[in-house]
């Protein structure tokens, strides 16, 4: 797994490029946004195109090959940048942020027009991969990690657009197979509750349970 990578970081360095990541992410968030919510006329929005493709084009200059993948330092643990749900450097990320009380989780996230479903609502599979992400982190938590095997969603209300908070912990363990649970919840109570089955897959068993954890790992 080539996009796992260990690389030396001092905590300066961390600290620039953590805020450096951040704002521009931030600022991409802000001009989807902006885009979705637009009522400005032809002209202003070509003349938008033009920044955003000088932009892009700036940006382009030096590029990865490839994804960020999931990188590993002492000073900053594990870097998961690209994430789709809480990739700090990842302007698709809402992002969920996510905290550790024990073994349970909580992710505190604001979904804007970006996200949206059904009119007003947030899209079924926006949630679902929040819950996703937060149930396979409660098991990586838990020590006992693994990829998503079957992930099951029940959209008990609907889910306004703004604040919501995911919720989840690890069930049970069954040898190689985790079971987690979680919820998403807001104003209105819970609107979304999930269960899924976390599978430590074949070519990670047989590691230590912290090198199953480096390399499986992906939240
Ligand atoms: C570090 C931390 C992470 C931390 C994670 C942090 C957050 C992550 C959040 C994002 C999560 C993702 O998006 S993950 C990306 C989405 N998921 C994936 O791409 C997974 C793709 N699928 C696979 O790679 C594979 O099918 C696996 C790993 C799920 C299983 O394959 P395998 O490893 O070969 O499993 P195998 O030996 O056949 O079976 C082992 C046991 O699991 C059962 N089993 C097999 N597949 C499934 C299944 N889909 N659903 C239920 N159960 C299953 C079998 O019946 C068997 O039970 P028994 O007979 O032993 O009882």
């Amino acid at each position: 797994m080539s996009e796992y990578s260990i690389e030396e970081i001092t905590a300066d360095h961390l600290a620039h490029i953590t805020a450096v990541a951040q704002g521009l992410a931030g600022d991409v968030r802000a001009l989807v946004d902006a885009t979705v919510r637009t009522q400005v006329g032809d002209d202003d929005v070509a003349a938008a195109r033009e920044h955003i493709a000088a932009a892009t084009a700036l940006l382009r200059r030096e590029q990865l090959p490839g994804a960020f993948g999931i990188r590993f330092s002492a000073t900053a643990g594990k870097r998961n940048w690209g994430n789709a749900m809480v990739g700090l450097r990842n302007p698709v990320a809402p992002p969920m942020h996510m905290s550790y009380d024990g073994e349970k989780i909580t992710g505190t996230v604001d979904l804007g027009a970006a996200y949206e479903g059904p009119a007003g609502l947030v899209h079924g599979g926006i949630l679902a991969a929040l819950l996703d992400q937060a149930l396979g982190s409660a098991a990586e938590n838990a020590g006992v990690p693994g990829m998503t095997g079957t992930l099951n969603v029940r959209y008990r209300q609907a889910t306004v657009l703004g604040p919501v908070t995911v919720s989840a912990w690890l069930d049970r363990t069954e040898g190689i197979k985790s079971f987690a649970k979680g919820t998403v919840s807001t104003a209105d109570g819970v609107t979304v509750e999930a269960d899924g089955v976390f599978i430590l897959p074949r070519w990670a068993r047989g590691q230590s349970q912290e090198d199953a954890v480096r390399t499986v790992g992906e939240g």
